[in-house]
């Protein structure tokens, strides 16, 4: 009888096998690709003497050469820093022929150490020169970093030059003598990491986020998924559903032949049934992370004239919308991307709540209508003149206009504007209103006491972050969900297959396993790859 660990270890090594038989075939069709390579291309093989790379020659021979295809030009190079004026200019080279740039582009400052190789990971003192007439085009630092210790596991050089138009336009130009050489696609370098195993496909979009991230919690996440944290829990997740589908493989290919230990099916099932938790877990986050990412879409809306538009201007300390003392001033919706608190917030206002004849404003108001209901938070402005009202026993309360009740709900937040206006202020006081603040729009006062306050009840409901009870979002895009919610399904199929459907059941676990593989990119997601590379910049 084989023990169920036994068993499961068999299984592993066919996996490694299989792995290892895949390597070989690459690095057969590798060579034969080589081989054809050189027969096709004689004069690349040519080098000048102590021009020798790895990679296929660049052949700056003084006769003419066969054009390489763009496939062909392995070492791609770029600007990886903002054009313009600015003290410091990086030009990024990767590639086989990297070193061969260095050789003829950089001239250390120490002239007993010209002619030796680059010292990798060091930066060196260096004037960059034209690699055919030697012409001095900067001077600069410089480094190498082999392979495969870089970004994009390649050998790559950074030359940290003068940020100039033309000093980088004339390094640009230098390189482009380099026949191997080719200006790199937007998000190339990075593809290159992916592709050398350096990134996952959660690690790009977190250096991509990283890149775009414009408050302190889009950094923090977004650093967070770039260092691996989201890599290593799908990771997890994979090599659990793995190793339950190694043991149920085990069952199908040894039970007729050798007694497997009982309870090996039951074990895989308790496996997939705390797998299927996790990611019911990762599931329930109420799209936190997804939230915090493109940013919590915030509605702003009352009744006309309450200080909406008012309220949009004071948080964009500036006059981003129209304000008159004429109810129904703003038509249509206006959206601003905004930090507040350190919380990237899309903040609407929208056209004032009422029943209208015009056909214009009519329209404004269902289109705030649909914002209200599908945005994230939702901040009701009243007007405090307008909303105070004096019950029978003339006690004071506060009204909300009937037209504006459907859209109240629990967690809707409420600015009371226009204290400014009402004869005795003292009257607001003992009013209970749950997630309000009563403000002056126009004389400022209270409006510090808003901000924070708003700022605080947005990062108790959002920032997960900075909460260490809870656990941290590991969806961050849209495309986790669907993969992770195909990978639940895929696991239920399993858990209701009967023990004789063994064969099934291993099936619907192959499944789960390659749906929590698309989100890491560890199997078929070309479509994924080509539209994320593409958003990034030139250069990275
Ligand atoms: N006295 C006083 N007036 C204010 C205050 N806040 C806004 N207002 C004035 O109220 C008027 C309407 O302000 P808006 O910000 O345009 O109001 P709104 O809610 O956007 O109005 P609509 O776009 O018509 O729906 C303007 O004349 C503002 O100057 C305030 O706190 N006190
Ligand atoms: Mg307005």
């Amino acid at each position: 009888m084989l023990p169920g660990n036994a068993l499961l270890e068999a299984s592993l090594r066919r996996f490694v096998v299989s792995r290892s038989f895949v390597t070989s075939c690459r690095q057969t069709a590798l060579n034969g690709y080589r081989k054809i390579s050189q027969i096709l291309h004689p004069l690349q093989s040519y080098s000048k003497k102590g021009h020798s790379t790895n990679g296929l020659q660049a052949t700056n021979t003084g006769f003419s050469s066969l054009a390489l295809s763009d496939a062909q030009r392995r070492t791609i190079y770029a600007l990886s820093t903002p054009p313009g004026k600015a003290g410091v200019a990086v030009v990024r080279i990767s590639g086989p022929d990297a070193q061969d740039v260095w050789r003829r582009m950089v001239r250390l400052y120490n002239t007993n150490d010209r002619g030796r190789e680059p010292r990798p990971w060091k930066m060196e003192r260096c004037k960059v020169v034209h690699p055919e007439s030697g012409e001095t085009l900067d001077d600069g630092l410089a480094v190498f970093f082999k392979a495969p210790r870089s970004f994009t596991t390649e050998d790559v050089i950074e030359l940290h030059v003068h940020s100039g138009r033309a000093v980088i336009s004339s390094i640009l130009s230098a390189l482009s003598c380099f026949s191997a050489c080719r200006p790199a696609e937007p998000g190339e370098f990075t593809r290159r990491a992916f592709e050398g195993g350096r990134l996952d496909l959660t690690q790009v979009e977190g250096l991509k986020d990283l890149i775009d991230a414009e408050t302190e919690t889009q950094r923090r996440l977004a650093l967070d998924a770039a260092g691996g944290v989201s890599r290593a829990r799908f990771e997890d997740l994979r090599e659990g559903i793995i190793k339950s589908l190694a043991m149920v493989e085990a069952i199908i290919d040894f039970s007729e032949t050798e007694d497997v230990e009982e309870g090996v099916f039951e074990e895989a099932r308790a496996r997939v049934i705390q797998l299927r938790s996790t990611i019911q877990r990762y599931l329930s986050d109420s799209r936190r992370g997804e939230i915090l990412r493109s940013g919590i879409r915030l509605a702003i809306f009352g009744p006309p004239n309450a200080g909406k538009s008012s309220l949009l201007n004071f948080l964009a300390q500036r006059e981003a919308a129209i304000v008159t003392s004429v109810p129904g001033t703003t038509r249509d919706i206006l959206e601003l991307s905004l930090d507040i608190g350190g919380l990237p917030v899309i903040v609407a206002d929208t056209a004032g709540l009422r029943d209208t004849e015009d056909l214009v404003e009519s329209i404004g108001v269902e289109r705030a209508r649909k914002m209200v209901l599908g945005a994230d938070v939702a901040l009701c402005v009243l007007s405090l003149p307008e909303a105070l009202h004096r019950k029978d026993g003339g006690e004071r309360c506060l009204k909300v206009p009937p037209m504006l009740e459907p859209l109240i709900t629990p967690s809707t937040f409420f600015l009371l504007n226009k204290i400014d206006l009402v004869p005795s202020p003292t009257d607001v006081n003992g009013i209970e209103f749950n997630r309000s603040w009563t403000v002056s729009l126009s004389t400022g006062f209270g409006t510090k006491n808003f901000l924070d306050g708003f700022a605080r009840a947005l990062r108790e409901r959002y920032d997960i972050l900075q909460d260490t009870q809870s656990e941290q979002p590991v969806i961050t895009h849209a495309r986790h969900r669907v993969h992770l919610e195909s990978a639940l399904r895929f696991l239920e199929a399993f858990l209701s297959t009967a023990p004789e459907d063994v064969v099934l059941g291993a099936e619907e676990l192959r499944y789960a396993a390659r749906a929590v593989g698309r989100i890491s990119g560890a199997i078929d997601v070309e479509d994924v790859l080509d539209s994320l590379f593409r958003e990034f910049c030139i250069g990275k």
